[in-house]
């Protein structure tokens, strides 16, 4: 079993034993419920560096919605079991009151690249991720920290907070793990019901074929269109949005620059989300 480690004074105290001895410590921020998307980010972290710090908070200022975060999946225990044979050298689980004590007054906020998409649709939650990021980054005084592909816009938000902060960690960023049947795998897939499950398999499918299309020279507003009345017609929806936009910066998309096609849509009372690059003609 994977050491699980808390107060903060007891990572630090190992931490201080690592760095004396001149050892690299990466970190695997998670809300925990693991899943091998989350494992795949610990292999890399694991290949990378000398230490390997999983962090497991329920960050509680991003989620907007008191239901998501009552009903949030919570599994410590099964959590630092599937760590155990991946040699992790601590699952830090700290508590609400140390990462936001009492008379915590500090809010990050990253302007821009979280403007559209999640940020229009989660008021408040990048504010939330930009400051617990900031926080787990310094708690754990890592050289690198691995964020996965599949939440494509709080990693691009990760690299503007790290740049602009002049943080020394390194990002690295790790390709999203699907499902056999191409659905991002997801803490949040575990609600839905089995028939829902079946059919959530629509939403990769129709996110490649219309970034297919847009490749093949087809007019991106006209693709698109016809793939969320698509996915509505299956049952997927509402779509939140699915729209093409730059990779880095999430405005407007340019040719000549990488694209990413991002999508948010509700099944079953479960809103998904997935991102595809898109090479424009
Ligand atoms: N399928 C996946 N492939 C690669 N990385 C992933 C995948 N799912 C989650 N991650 C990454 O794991 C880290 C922790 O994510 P988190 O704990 O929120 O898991 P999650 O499954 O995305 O949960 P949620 O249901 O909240 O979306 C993030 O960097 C996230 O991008
Ligand atoms: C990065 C993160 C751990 C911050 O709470 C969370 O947003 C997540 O799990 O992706
Ligand atoms: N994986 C992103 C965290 C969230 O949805 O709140």
């Amino acid at each position: 079993m994977t050491a699980i480690v808390r107060p903060l004074a007891d990572l630090r105290g190992r931490i201080r034993a690592w760095k004396a001895a001149g050892e690299s410590i990466g970190i695997v921020p998670t809300m925990g419920a693991l899943h091998d998307g989350h494992l795949s980010l610990v292999r890399a972290a694991k290949a990378g560096c000398d230490r390997v710090i999983v962090t497991l908070f329920v960050n509680p200022r991003q989620f907007n919605n008191a239901e998501d975060f009552a009903k949030y999946p919570r599994t410590e225990h099964a959590d630092a079991a599937l760590l155990a044979p991946l040699g992790v050298d601590a699952l830090f689980v700290p508590e609400g009151a140390e990462v936001y004590p009492p008379d915590h007054a500090t809010v990050i906020s990253v302007s821009g690249v979280t403007a559209p998409l999640e940020g229009t649709h989660r008021p408040g939650h990048f504010d939330g991720v930009a400051t617990v990021v900031a926080i787990l980054l310094n708690m754990t005084q890592a050289d690198r920290a691995y964020f996965g592909e599949k939440d494509w816009q709080q990693l691009q938000l990760v690299r503007r907070l790290v740049a602009d902060l002049k943080l020394p960690a390194e990002i690295v960023p790790c390709p999203c793990v699907r499902a056999e049947d191409g659905l991002a795998l997801s803490s949040r897939n575990q609600r839905l019901a089995p028939d829902a499950r079946a059919r959530a398999a629509a939403l990769p499918q129709a996110l490649f074929a219309a970034a297919g299309r847009i490749e093949a020279g087809e007019t991106p507003g006209a693709v698109l269109e016809a793939a969320r009345a698509g996915l509505e017609a299956k049952g997927i929806g509402p779509v939140e949005y699915l729209e093409l936009r730059d990779g880095e910066t999430l405005g407007p998309a340019q040719r000549g620059r990488p694209a990413r096609l991002l999508v948010a849509a509700w099944l079953d009372g479960v809103r998904l989300i997935d991102n595809v690059a898109v090479a424009l003609p």
